[in-house]
């Protein structure tokens, strides 16, 4: 299995997304955002968090747009995994590959903490290795984690079941207390917590609760 992990100018947490792959077994290529393909037989693409182009225009705004955003498309196209956490979540809200958008924090304020969420939907490549209400924290750290999605959106979103984590508290004034949702296809995943530092590295990490989340990927990309 393969994962390709994006670096950005301003990413900084594409080497964390790297060892969280690669520890689950992963194949990891790193691939530069002005490279406009990406490497063959890649099963999942994963954009990292950070502060892409220094988050002008708007986060995620100038990464959709780089070299790299054609190949990431199509690979999405063709129904690839795609995993985008905190800024990468944005990208894909930004490249139009999930739906709603991300404001700036309700407090008007960065938040960099660990955070209490709630596993809304195991059904995913992403969160099969929950169980339906598990309780699991990640870290947030970010100034533009406020989801927002008209009406419609969010109806359609819950009908759909696509809603994949929820906040036990919400840190951000995200409507619906969502922190991650899934595409239509349940084949991208965008989440501002951050998984990767959760997998309770010795002395550094708070939380293990990752672990699953990669390990769960993992065995679904060996099993496809
Ligand atoms: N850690 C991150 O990815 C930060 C995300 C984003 N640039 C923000 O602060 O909202």
């Amino acid at each position: 299995m393969k994962a390709a992990v994006i670096t950005f100018p301003g990413s900084n947490c594409d080497r964390d997304l790297a060892c969280a792959f690669a520890e689950m077994g992963a194949e990891v290529t790193r691939v530069w955002h002005k490279d406009d393909a990406l490497p063959a037989g890649t099963d999942i693409v994963a954009v990292p968090g950070g502060f892409s182009y220094g988050d002008y225009l708007r986060c995620g705004a100038i990464a959709a747009r780089s070299p790299v955003a054609a190949a990431l498309r199509a690979h999405a196209a063709r129904g690839g995994l795609v995993l985008g956490v905190c800024n990468g979540f944005q990208i894909l809200t930004e490249l139009g590959l999930l739906p709603g958008a991300l404001m700036r924090n309700a407090a008007l304020r960065y938040i960099c903490r660990p955070e209490r969420l709630i596993v809304a939907s195991t059904d995913s490549p992403f969160t099969a290795g929950y169980a339906l209400g598990d309780a699991v924290t990640f870290p947030i750290a970010h100034h533009d984690g406020n989801y927002v999605i008209d009406a419609e959106g969010l109806a359609r979103l819950k009908a759909e079941g696509r809603i994949a984590f929820r906040y036990a508290t919400n840190p951000n004034g995200s409507v619906d207390d969502i922190a991650g949702v899934l595409s239509e296809n349940r084949r991208v995943l965008g989440m501002m917590p951050h998984p990767e530092r959760a997998m309770g590295m010795t002395g550094a990490q708070e939380s293990a609760d990752g672990s699953a989340f990669f390990r769960a990927l993992c065995a679904a990309m060996t099993a496809a």
